[in-house]
This record gives C-alpha cells, sequence and structure tokens, in this order.
C-alpha cells in the first residue's frame, strides 16, 4: 500500500518536526514529497481553508452521469448556484445534462486530472459517485477493485491535501450474511461477500480513519436501494424495483430476477439526494458518527407488484431468478435501522411504499398506463 506508506513516512517526519512534541492533531499533504502541516481544531469539525460558512461551498460530483448524479446536481444547484456545481464522469453526457450547468470529464483513476479539476475550481465539497454496483462488480472484479477502491484513494488523498468535504455513499451491501439482517444496526459485524461489499467497508474505515487521524471532514451515509423515474440503475441487485415500473407501462408485463419473498431497505430518490444534502450541511458538532445507515421503507417484489396493481390490475408478474442477484439479495439486510440519523441531524423520509407508487406512476403519466392497458386490452 504505497499511499499509507507514503502516509506514515510523511506524518513521522511531520510529527518529528513539530516544535511542543506532537500533540497538536496535524493534518499534512499526503501525496506531496514537501508537505504543509496545519493546525486542526481537536473536535475533527474540520474543513476547507477556502470555505466559509457564508460562501457557497463549490461541489463536484464524481461518476455523476449515473442514477443519481444528475438528479443530485439538480438539488444543489438550486441551492447554491448553477455555476457552483459541477457534474463529471468518464461518458459523454446527453444534451440536456450538458447544457443545465458544468460538466468535465474527470476519470478518478487520473490522479493529477482530479487534483487540477479540485484546484482550477476551487472546489469546497467533493460528492464522490463513481463506483461499479453489486451485480456488474461481481461481473468485472477487477474494474471494480480498481474504480471502487483504487479510485477512492485518489479521492480520499484530493480531499485531504486540498481540505475537502467529503461525501461517499455506503451502502446496505456494506453487510453480510453474518450481519444482523432484521434489523441492521449502525455497528455491527460487516462480511460483505460482494466485491463491492467489501470496497465499501473500505471506504467507510478509510474515511473514519482520514477523519480521525488528518481531520478530514467526511460523511457517508448508507444507502438503501434508490428509486427513480427518470434514471436508469447502472447494474446493481435492486434495480428490478426501478425495472418494475418501465415494463409494466411498456408491456404490462414483468419478469423479476428475485423470488417474490426477498426483502430489501428501499428509496425513493428524492429522499435520498435531500438526506446528502442533510448530512453535507449538519454541522459537525451533531454528527456522533460519520457513517450513517438511512431508510424509508422495506417491501419485498411481490408488495410493491401488489402495490403496482392496485392502479394497474391487468400487470402480470412472473419470476426468472438470477441467482447471482438473488445470493446477494439474501445476504443483504431486510430492514435498516437508521435511528441514530434521525436522533442526530433529524433525518425523516418522505415517501413510503404507496406515495413512491403514485410518484413514479404520475412521472410516467396517468394516461400513457390507461391508453396502455386499452390498448392491450
Ligand atoms: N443507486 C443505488 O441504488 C445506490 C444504493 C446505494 C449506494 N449507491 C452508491 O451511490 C453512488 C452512485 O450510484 P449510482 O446508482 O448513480 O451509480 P451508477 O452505476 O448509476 O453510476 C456510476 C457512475 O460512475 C461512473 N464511473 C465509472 N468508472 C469511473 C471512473 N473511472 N471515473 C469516473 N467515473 C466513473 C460511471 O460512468 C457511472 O456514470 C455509488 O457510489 C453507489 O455505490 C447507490
Ligand atoms: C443497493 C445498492 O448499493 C445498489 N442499488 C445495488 O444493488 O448494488
Amino acid at each position: 500500500m504505497p499511499v499509507i506508506r507514503t502516509l506514515s513516512k510523511v506524518a513521522k517526519q511531520a510529527l518529528l518536526s513539530t516544535p511542543g512534541c506532537g500533540c497538536q492533531p496535524l493534518t499534512v499533504a499526503v501525496r506531496n514529497i514537501s508537505f504543509s502541516p496545519r493546525q486542526v481544531t481537536s473536535d475533527a469539525s474540520f474543513h476547507s481553508v477556502s470555505f466559509s460558512e457564508t460562501d457557497h461551498p463549490k461541489v463536484l460530483i464524481t461518476g455523476g452521469l449515473g442514477q443519481l448524479g444528475v438528479g443530485l446536481a439538480k438539488l444543489l444547484r438550486k441551492r447554491f448556484g448553477k455555476n457552483n456545481v459541477i457534474l463529471s464522469d468518464i461518458r459523454k453526457p446527453p444534451s440536456n445534462v450538458f447544457h443545465s450547468g458544468p460538466f468535465i470529464y474527470s476519470d478518478i483513476l487520473d490522479y493529477k486530472n482530479l487534483r487540477e479539476i479540485v484546484v482550477n475550481n476551487r472546489i469546497t465539497w467533493l460528492v464522490h459517485y463513481s463506483a461499479l454496483l453489486s451485480a456488474v462488480g461481481e461481473a468485472n472484479v477487477a474494474l471494480a477493485r480498481s474504480v471502487n477502491i483504487t479510485g477512492l484513494h485518489n479521492i480520499l488523498d484530493i480531499a485531504a491535501e486540498h481540505g475537502l468535504r467529503l461525501f461517499v455513499p455506503s451502502t446496505i451491501g456494506a453487510f453480510g450474511p453474518t450481519s444482523p439482517r432484521n434489523p441492521t444496526p449502525d455497528l455491527c459485524v460487516q462480511r460483505p461477500r460482494t466485491i463491492y461489499g467489501v470496497s465499501k467497508v473500505h471506504a467507510e474505515l478509510m474515511g473514519e480513519y482520514y477523519h480521525h487521524r488528518y481531520g478530514l471532514d467526511f460523511r457517508c451515509l448508507r444507502y438503501p436501494g434508490i428509486i427513480s423515474a427518470d434514471s436508469m440503475p447502472g447494474g446493481g441487485t435492486t434495480d428490478y424495483a426501478v425495472q418494475i415500473f418501465h415494463d409494466a407501462i411498456k408491456t404490462g408485463k414483468f419478469e423479476c430476477n428475485l423470488k417474490p419473498d426477498t426483502r430489501l431497505p428501499m428509496m425513493y430518490i428524492d429522499d435520498c439526494l435531500r438526506a446528502t444534502l442533510e448530512v453535507m450541511e449538519a454541522p459537525a458538532d451533531t454528527l456522533s458518527m460519520r457513517t450513517y445507515n438511512i431508510n424509508a421503507m422495506s417491501f419485498t417484489p411481490e408488495e410493491l407488484a401488489q402495490e403496482l396493481q392496485k392502479q394497474m390490475s391487468e400487470l402480470e408478474v412472473t419470476y426468472e431468478v438470477d441467482h447471482v442477484r438473488q445470493a446477494i439479495a439474501d445476504s443483504w439486510p431486510m430492514n435498516f435501522d437508521d435511528s441514530n440519523a434521525r436522533k442526530d441531524w433529524g433525518w425523516k423520509h418522505d415517501y413510503d411504499l404507496p406515495e413512491l407508487v403514485q410518484t413514479m406512476l404520475n412521472y410516467f403519466g396517468a394516461d400513457t398506463i390507461v391508453k396502455n392497458q386499452v390498448s392491450r386490452a
């Protein structure tokens, strides 16, 4: 681990060269050969040297063209101004996204390019969304390891060096078959069996370590499966809960790749994005932890189908189980205990299952649904 080796060497040098014995916490420019120790307060509420609470943050979102990034950029731009939120990815943005605000190419595996973006744009908040999700990760472990672990190291170093407030999402996938599953608390055994889960536990622990060791303002939420209407999921185990809406509306049929009684925690995207903004804005002294579970609802494919069938009585759902996804789902939490988030920074979800289904159907347009049902009849 060259990064860790460099860190410990630089930290040792810094401790030795600090007058008065190293009783003050230090932050160091972790990648630089020359280093610049900074004094930070011992409550670890450290954030950017260039960001004052009265300014708007200057935000960079990595992996921003996935299911969540575009929606988050929209929310943050509403709050902080269009030009204060830069979306980035390695893919070409669709023209509506390209014209909706700043977009930049950024491969998180390219450390120098990342640093250049942060410096040139005076970034103060970094939202790190790039990742390979659970099912895609199992299909390409080497790439998942590289993006989810090596990429994270770049992000952590850049954030520590430039005093950024850093958000990294974790997931229900950070738990495994030996974790308590119903409900799963914040602190318990975490032995996931996917490269995705392993990389997310690694991210949680590294972020918390950098927070305690270097004062990095690291914030992390474990998201449940996220359901959205205007963006498609990127290859996860919970994707069925989005796909069912598209297939129901287009064809009136849905083939589910999980068993009917597979219970997983889920959340509507608006709740997820709002939680992200809320935890990023929470005063540091309200955060008793740096990694929180958040939750909204928990349901099975059968329960979701029944809720949809209340409005689309002709919807036919069949089951063709994908064994890789089923094994993953069977090792994940069934219910998520998010009481610490509710207590510490006032987390509260708005959408339960009925509101979720109604909102998704409204998005696709009640007219289309009725027309499709009639034309199939
Ligand atoms: N969507 C969910 O249900 C969910 C649930 C829990 C946690 N999360 C987490 O939230 C984050 C965002 O999730 P999402 O659903 O939008 O993911 P997604 O798979 O839809 O998007 C990920 C994005 O990362 C980009 N990417 C891949 N390699 C990259 C690289 N080398 N450099 C830069 N970008 C790269 C991809 O192009 C893609 O646009 C992820 O970290 C994910 O683990 C998502
Ligand atoms: C749960 C989450 O991390 C993602 N939707 C996945 O299924 O992989």
